[in-house]
């Protein structure tokens, strides 16, 4: 029996809830990043997710370097999931003996897609496969085993569940040099950006209930609290479809004797408070908690409006009075369906399956099985002929009619200034990393925000073909390793390119060196500079220049940084004319 005095008095609300947004209020629009229809919605992510939590502000410090403890070895790669070890990378594809990491090796990093509180989520294109995935990386390095065994229990929950057409497609996830890497499949955007980007209403909400009905009653049968479910954790595929993902605090519950269930875990954590259920905050987990986020989320969606963080409206949310002056224009049934879900008392609340079996929801989602299925199939069919007529006039292109070759577009002098002006200094961020880490420049280069446009380079594709051709893979990519970044501090030989006047003298700006660096990293065919070796650090000079940013293709300012040999060597050819 639950105690009356529970649902009457108010719930006692988290410090910060004070400041929060007090009532529900009409969701603020945000700069559309597709079309209006979800199956319209492109693959490519728009330049800057609106989701995307500021940039992270440099650190102010660096580390110092021991010149007399050596640095510690990297931590090696282990794979976390069964795929990952049961089938592990070949050898070609990936060798650990060498300095780049699983990932260097394995993906080409496409840029970021967003960034949550815990991970930085990037595009990338397997080496394996050809395919493209996210890859979610956890920002911060784990603190602790406590800390390591919390990130790790989201890439193990997410594997548990397996395959289903409602939840995230998990591929692989791995730990390397204190980080967890999650590879799930890749999605247009998340639920949250695409309700702020298009008006949606109630024949579209109708939709993301039935997907995420599918979605829950998938995880309850197999015991699992999602604890987690909200809009921003819900992504949208090309079609439309809702996947449910970030398991990071899905808990498995156990039947008690009362036939309620209770927590195996002490260790269950609340999730948004503006989707957590009201029995969350007296520590009682329960299935019927993510029946209350649904709810919240699908009254969110369907009446287009930001639900409280707080404050009265939060209250009167949990305790079962919907907002009439939203919900009035939403049809009786959806209007009973919410009330259903939205019972302040996790006994009163209706379960997935009961929900699932009501008229209008069964209704609902064979309609929208049917046009999920006619939209899949109808892309499927779209690029289908769009791979055959693209394959058809390579073909053509290749070896009968070279004049058909699409000319190489015009390159770009110099990676875009705000890829580096993003987050500031980066080059303080890197010399920290180098520093406290091991790993080299080159590895952290490729996770740089919304990275240099890998893919607007011409290398870029050359790059990729010539990993993915066969036989090729083992190519490694130009080593950058970090002495080339502290062997700046060296004289600089006499450059082979002499306009390449990048100075490298001892108290030159290290951002320049960085930017030397990251051309370097960028070049398709640069191999180790001949004196790229440990006991003798390529001269940062010496260097290959990429082909994309060849001196004579940008345009040249009066005035440059020269080093004192580029002046010597000018002076004495003056002498001698
Ligand atoms: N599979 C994916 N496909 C496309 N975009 C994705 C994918 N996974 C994540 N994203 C993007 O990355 C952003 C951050 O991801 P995610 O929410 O999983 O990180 P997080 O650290 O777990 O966040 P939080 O814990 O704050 O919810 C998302 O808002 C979304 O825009």
């Amino acid at each position: 029996m639950s105690d009356p005095k529970l649902t009457t008095t108010p719930l006692p609300l988290p410090e910060h809830f004070s400041q929060a947004q007090q009532s529900f209020s009409l969701k603020k629009r945000r700069l559309p990043f597709s079309s209006s229809s979800p199956s319209s919605l492109s693959l490519t992510p728009p330049p800057l997710l609106a989701h995307s939590l500021p940039p992270r502000p440099p650190p102010k410090w660096v580390p110092s370097v021991s010149r007399v403890f050596p640095q510690r070895p990297p931590s090696p790669w282990t794979p976390l999931s069964h795929s990952l070890s049961q089938t592990p990378p070949s050898p070609s594809l990936y060798d650990p003996s060498r300095p780049q990491s699983y990932f260097n090796q394995c993906f080409t990093n496409l840029g970021l897609l967003g960034r949550g509180s815990f991970g930085e989520v990037y595009k990338v294109l397997s080496l394996q496969d050809g395919q493209l995935y996210a890859v979610k990386r956890t920002v911060q390095r784990f603190r602790g085993s406590e800390d390591r065994q919390r990130s790790l229990r989201e890439a193990r929950n997410h594997e548990i569940l397996g395959s289903h057409p409602y939840i995230l497609g998990f591929r692989a996830a791995w730990e390397e040099r204190a980080r967890l890497y999650i590879q799930t499949e890749l999605c247009c955007a998340s639920l949250l950006m695409h309700a702020e980007a298009t008006s949606l209403g109630e024949a579209e909400a109708w939709g993301f209930l039935c997907d995420l009905l599918s979605a829950l009653q998938h995880l309850h049968s197999q015991g699992f609290a999602h604890l987690d479910l909200k809009p921003a954790n819900v992504f949208l595929t090309r079609s439309g479809r809702l996947k449910l993902g970030d398991f990071g605090l899905m808990l498995r519950l156990s039947c008690g004797d009362s036939g309620r269930e209770k927590s195996e875990l002490e260790e269950g954590q609340e999730g948004d408070p503006r989707y957590m259920a009201p029995e969350l905050l007296r520590g009682q987990y329960s299935l019927a908690a993510d029946v209350f986020s649904l709810g919240v989320s699908i009254l969110e969606l369907a009446c287009n409006i930001e639900v409280p963080k707080g404050g009265d409206g939060w209250q009167e949310l949990r305790q079962g009075n919907l907002p009439t002056e939203f919900t009035n224009v939403l049809s009786s049934e959806l209007q009973s369906v919410l009330k259903m879900m939205l019972a302040p008392e996790p006994s009163a609340r209706a379960t997935v399956l009961q929900l699932l079996t009501l008229p209008a929801v069964r209704r609902q989602r064979l309609k929208r099985q049917v046009s999920l299925f006619l939209l899949e199939s109808l892309l499927f069919f779209f690029s289908f002929c769009q791979s055959v007529v693209s394959f058809g006039w390579r073909l053509l292109s290749s070896f009968r009619f070279p004049f058909l070759r699409v000319p190489t577009p015009s390159v770009p002098c110099t990676p875009p200034r705000d890829s580096w002006e993003r987050d500031g200094d980066y080059s303080t961020q890197a010399l920290s990393v180098l520093h406290t880490d091991t790993c080299s420049l080159e590895e952290e280069l490729v996770f740089l925000p919304d990275a240099v446009r890998l893919d607007d380079s011409p290398s870029f594709s050359q790059r990729v073909q010539s990993r993915l051709s066969l036989g090729s893979t083992s190519t490694p990519l130009p080593k950058v390793s970090s002495d080339s970044y502290h062997g700046a501090t060296r004289t600089p030989r006499h450059s082979p390119v002499r306009s390449w006047n990048i100075t490298t003298t001892p108290n030159s700006s290290s951002s320049l060196n960085m930017t030397r660096t990251l051309m370097h990293s960028l070049s398709p065919s640069d191999g180790p500079s001949p004196n790229g070796t440990h006991d003798d650090p390529p001269l940062v000079n010496h260097s290959p220049i990429p082909k994309w940013i060849r001196p004579d293709s940008c345009p040249r300012t009066a005035f440059e940084p020269k080093n004192l040999l580029s002046m010597f060597d000018e002076t004495s050819l003056e002498g001698q004319t």
